[in-house]
Order: structure tokens, then sequence, then C-alpha cells
């Protein structure tokens, strides 16, 4: 099978496809296959320039327009994403090697409804009227920050683009965008519609490239605010050199996130969350709970549904829509997870199902789980990204809240019970941005989505995003004469 994947250009800059083959050359390999399906460019050092040149000329006007403008292109650009999700999920296919059964769900709609809900908000977004004594009274104005860099990971590359575009550009900003040089493809098709949705030009680029590119961006003294989706490390470099420059930040970041199986949880419930946790995009999901804390007296049936249910994956060629779980993103990533495995057997853990590479064309890893794992153990302490799930043992209520905070991270966390006293008990303790209560992984637009501890800063979708993407500024009104002491 042929795949046309080739984009017109490697970057899109004020409102056009932009090349420059100066730049060291950007492959992008199909993880079904391992065939090469496009060669991008890197930007060089004039092409960023471009880029926010672009955006600083374009932001003034964009502000200019009423929210309710702004947010009718918005609206509009959702429209298009949904109607041509089937092409858009296709091409998120080619880029990440998710099955189509996935992207056709989860990725352009998702980006559809950020686009929909922050183009609803746009025209109210308000100030205050604050009363003071004597008459006086300040009003405040909520005003964009600029320009605004987006640096994405690999996993999600049409919906982190869409998260991060939509309350930027409701807010008045421009922005400046670099997809992972892992997926360059589908964040130009953002791009375009935005264009097509009737975003002035330079409102929204992209721009490709490795890590270099990023920091070249967010040092930018043209850039106000820098939003990261990727890994703590990265999250370190950036937010330091953010900081250098006083910028704005949102750290959206890895995480080892816990969820909390009670003796009393259904179990098919349990299960259904823990596969949803760990294994749906092949295990490439920041906020997956990959400690899967089971209490002794459900723990054989919990393993024993899981093993069984697990045999029911539709392994195979993910634009299949009957193929439910598809290859990791890259032979590299599948390698480092391969030596979390390892490290899973060397360090003592009990392999209860998969460990091994599939053998046909791509990076196919079989969904992974170790049982008896234990606190200390590697896999149970690092970030794996890969389809591998630690299931451990905990007591009571307190062993497992103390266990399940005994971490950097803290992006998501679950609990099954029935009990919901107890439920809410104890997400009220867990130490997560996102919380569930016999659910995991949803990401509703309207729901704030974001880290605690070093899985991130700040807040992405609802309204809380909002704040990540402009400032107030308070005036104070004298309505009587002002008084000086001489
Ligand atoms: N919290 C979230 O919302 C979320 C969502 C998806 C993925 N992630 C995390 O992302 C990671 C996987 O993605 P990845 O491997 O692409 O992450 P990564 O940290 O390797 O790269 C992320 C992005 O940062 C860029 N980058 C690298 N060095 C940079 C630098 N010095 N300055 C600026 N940009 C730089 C990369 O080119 C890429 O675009 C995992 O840790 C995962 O948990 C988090
Ligand atoms: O990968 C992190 C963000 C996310 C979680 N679920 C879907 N996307």
């Amino acid at each position: 099978m042929t795949y046309d994947a080739q984009p017109k250009a490697s970057h899109f800059i004020a409102g056009k496809y932009v090349e420059d083959s100066a730049g060291d050359p950007l492959d992008v390999v199909y993880a079904a296959t391992g065939e090469t399906i496009a060669r991008l460019h890197a930007a060089t050092p004039a092409i960023v320039d471009r880029a926010l040149a672009s955006a600083k000329a374009a932001q003034a006007g964009w502000a200019a327009m009423s929210g309710t403008e702004r947010g009718r292109v918005l609206r509009r650009a959702a429209d298009i994403l949904r109607e041509r999700n089937r092409e858009l999920s296709v091409l998120e296919t080619l880029d990440t090697g998710k099955p189509l059964s996935e992207t056709l769900v989860a990725d352009a709609t998702s980006g559809a409804d950020a686009l929909e809900y922050f183009g609803g908000l746009a025209g109210s977004l308000t100030g205050e009227h604050v009363q003071l004594a004597g008459g006086d009274f300040v009003y405040t104005m909520r005003k964009p920050l600029g320009v605004c860099v987006g640096i994405g990971a690999w996993n999600y590359p049409t919906q982190i683009a869409c998260w991060k575009a939509a309350p930027a550009l409701a807010c008045g900003n421009a922005m400046v965008f670099k997809p992972s040089e892992m997926t360059p493809l589908c964040t130009l098709k953002v791009a375009e519609i935005l264009m097509e949705a009737g975003a002035p030009a330079g409102v929204f680029n992209v721009v490709q490239g490795y890590g270099p590119v990023g920091a070249a961006l967010t040092t930018d003294p043209r850039v106000a605010k820098v939003s990261l989706t990727g890994s703590v490390p990265t999250g370190r470099k950036v937010y330091a050199a953010a900081a250098e420059g006083i910028k704005h930040v949102t750290m959206e970041l890895g995480g080892k996130s816990p969820i909390l199986v009670f003796d009393d949880a259904d179990v098919e419930a349990a299960v259904s969350g823990a596969i949803v946790g760990n294994f749906y995009s092949s295990g490439q999901i920041c906020s997956n709970g990959t400690r899967v804390f089971v209490q002794k007296g459900i723990k054989e049936a919990f393993l024993a549904r899981l093993t069984e249910r697990l045999a029911d994956a539709v392994i195979g060629d993910p634009m299949d829509e009957a193929t439910t779980y598809g290859p990791m993103v890259s032979e590299r990533q599948l390698k480092i997870v391969e030596g979390y495995i390892a490290k899973g057997i060397e360090e003592g853990a009990r392999l209860v199902a998969g460990g091994r590479r599939i053998d046909r064309p791509g990076w196919y890893l079989e969904p992974t789980v170790f049982a008896d794992v234990t606190d200390g153990m590697t896999i149970a302490r690092e970030e794996i990204f890969g389809p591998v799930m630690s299931v451990l043992d905990f007591a009571d209520e307190a062993d497992g809240i103390a266990r399940a905070n005994a971490t950097e991270f803290g992006l998501a966390a679950g609990v099954f019970t029935k009990d919901l006293a107890r439920a809410h008990r104890v997400v009220g303790q867990l130490e997560a941005g996102s919380l569930y209560i016999n659910a995991y992984n949803l990401t509703p637009v309207e729901a704030p989505f974001g880290g605690v501890k070093a899985s991130g800063v700040g807040r992405e979708n609802s309204k809380e995003a909002i704040h990540h993407y402009s400032e107030v500024r308070s005036v104070y009104v004298a309505v009587n004469a002002p008084e000086a002491p001489y």
C-alpha cells in the first residue's frame, strides 16, 4: 500500500507553505511498516525568524478583532476538522501509527472540541468592575500575552496543537507551533484549516525541527509564552530557558500515575480502566495509570480477567478499523520499552502477559503486564511511555494512598471502589492534577488537564486555560479629586 503523506512543504508561515531545504532532513517513518513516507526539513534560523516575525505582525490585528469574531473563526475550523475527520484520522495514523479505530474518535475530534469550546468562550472574555470606598472604582482588562510558542510531543499531534492553539487564539494571541520531529504532518493540516476558516495569515504558524529549534523559539525575545508538551527532562530545560526571559509557561509533562483497585471494586470496570489506562495508543499516553495497586482480596480475579481480556486485543494493520492495538511510534521508543521489560524481569517482577516484540514489520510490542511489582523496582518508578503495566499489592487505604503519592510525578490518579465515601476521601488525598473515580483517562475539554509536582505547571482545556493565555490589568478610576499631603 502506498500513502500520499508528503506535505506541500515543511513549514507553514504567514498563511503559506514554505520550504528551506537547507534545514536538516526530517524523515517520517510509518510505524506499521518501517517505511519512510515523507521527507521534511528542520527550520533554519531564517525560517524561525520568519515565523516569529509573521506571528508578531499578525497578533495585534487579531487581538483587535472582537472575541465573537475570533470565536467564529475557531468554530468554523472545528466544523472543518469534523467534516474531514476521516482524512485527518488517516494522516494521524500515518504520523503516529495509532490505529484508525482510535484516531477516528480521539484526535481531530478532540481538536475540534477544543476549537469549538474556546471559540464559544472567546466572546465572553471580560474583566471585572470593583467598587471602592468613596465612589472610586477599579476595572480590570483581560489582555492577550502576545506571541505564544507551542512545542508538541509525538503521541497526539493534532490534539496537542489544538489544545494549545484554541485557547491561545481565543484570547487574541498569535502562535508559532513546533510539532515533535517524530510526527510533523498533522499540525500542518491544522494550520491550513485555521486559515481556511478565516484566521488572518500569521496568526498560527508551524515550523518543524528537533530540540534546538524548540530552544531557539523559547529564548527569542519576541515570545511571551511557551507551552510545552513533553518529558520532565525537556520540561526542566524549557522552563529554565523561559525563566531567563521571565516568560509565561505551561508545562504538560510526564507521569507514573497510580490506579487503586479496592477489594469491593467491580472487577470488570477496574479491568477496563486498567486496559484503557495502559494500552490505548500502545501505552503512549502521559496520564496512563501504569502503577496499578490491587488490594489482596481482588488480586487473583483482577489478573485472571485482565489476561483473558488482553487476549481479545486485535493487533494488526492500523488502517484496518477492526484493529484495536497498533505499533509503537518508533523503533527507538520500542527498544527503550524493551529495555524496561528486561529490567522488570531482572529485578524479579512476575511477567503475566506479553513482554515480546511481535514478529511482523513495524514497531509492534505485546501489551505487557507485570505482577508482584514492588515500589523500588525501576518499572514502578520511571515513566516507560509504552505498553507496560505494573501491578502492585496494597494492604489498606492508608497504605495505598501513601504509596500512590510516593513519586515525583503527579499527572493523574484513579480509584476503583463501590464505596463512594471512600472514593471521595481517597481522591482528596491523591497528589495528581486529574483524578478519576471508577473511570480512567477521559479528557473532556470542559475539564482542566495538567499535572502537579514534576508533572507540570498550568492547565490545558476548560476555563482554566484562559488564565494561562491572558493576563489581567487593573485600571484605577478616581471620581473625586485626588488628595496629596502637600
Ligand atoms: N502532560 C501532557 O499533557 C503530555 C501529553 C503527551 C506527552 N507527554 C509527555 O511527553 C513525553 C513523550 O514525548 P516526547 O518523547 O516527544 O518528549 P520530549 O520531551 O523528548 O520532546 C517534546 C518536544 O520538545 C522538543 N524539545 C526537545 N528538547 C528541547 C529543548 N531543549 N527546547 C525546546 N524544545 C525541545 C522536542 O523536539 C519535542 O517537540 C512523555 O514524557 C509524556 O509523558 C505529556
Ligand atoms: O497524552 C496525554 C494527553 C492525553 C490523555 N488522553 C488523551 N490525551
